[in-house]
């Protein structure tokens, strides 16, 4: 997000990393945030494409869509692998609608399932029994309980990739602690790569 834009410029530094790290708080952050958005950048989204690519991802789950820029990445790696299914989830309906617009005009949307709603409700239920990648890129202090939703599908060998991680250190404390069943560390940038072992 642009430093300069007015709802970040409407807030305190203190103020944005205190909705950030809350649990309840996040809902107030992102509504304010609606209009921006807030992607991957842009080697971050090759190398999401490069990951996907490489596990032969057919199953992949996304928790925070905004406005499609990693969902159209990763989906594009599932095409290339030969098809499959993407679950994305995004709480902000414009941003449904955007994302929605930006996966057909790519061609994409045929793969693509958004899950409108709060992710800790719509990726509860419903999912794939076997996951290959998972992207946590949406309110920072639910990267635990989103991976706790999703954990029991994650195959052997299944990436979990954690955009602005340094935001979530409860998350970064339980990924990397041996026995926890990953094999994790810092990535390009601000991105944590865990591996589900097993
Ligand atoms: C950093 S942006 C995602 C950017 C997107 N992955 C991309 O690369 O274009 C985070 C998004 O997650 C959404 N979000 C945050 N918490 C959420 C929640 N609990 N459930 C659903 N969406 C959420 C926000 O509305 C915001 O659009």
């Amino acid at each position: 997000a642009s430093a300069t834009s007015p709802a970040l410029a409407s807030m305190s530094q203190e103020e944005r990393e205190r909705l950030m790290l809350s649990k309840t708080g996040y809902v107030e952050l992102y509504s304010r945030l609606k209009d921006l958005w807030l992607p991957v950048s842009r080697d971050t989204g090759t190398l999401l494409y490069m990951l996907a690519r490489s596990t032969r991802a057919r199953s992949i789950v996304e928790f925070g869509t905004s406005f499609g820029i990693s969902t159209l990445h990763l989906a594009a790696a599932l095409r290339d692998n030969g098809g499959g299914r993407l679950i994305t989830s995004e709480f902000e309906p414009s941003k449904v609608a955007k994302a929605r617009e930006h996966l057909t005009e790519g061609g994409l949307i045929d793969l693509v399932e958004i899950r409108e709603g709060d992710a800790l409700h719509t990726l509860a239920a419903g999912l794939p029994d076997s996951v290959d990648l998972l992207l946590l890129d949406g309110a920072k202090a639910l990267y635990r309980d989103v991976l706790a939703l999703l954990e029991g599908r994650l195959r052997p060998g299944a990436l979990v990739i954690a955009d602005n991680a340094d935001h979530s250190p409860e998350y970064l404390a339980y990924v990397r602690a041996p026995g926890s069943g990953f094999l994790s560390v810092p990535f390009a940038g601000d991105v944590e790569v865990s591996l589900k072992l097993g």
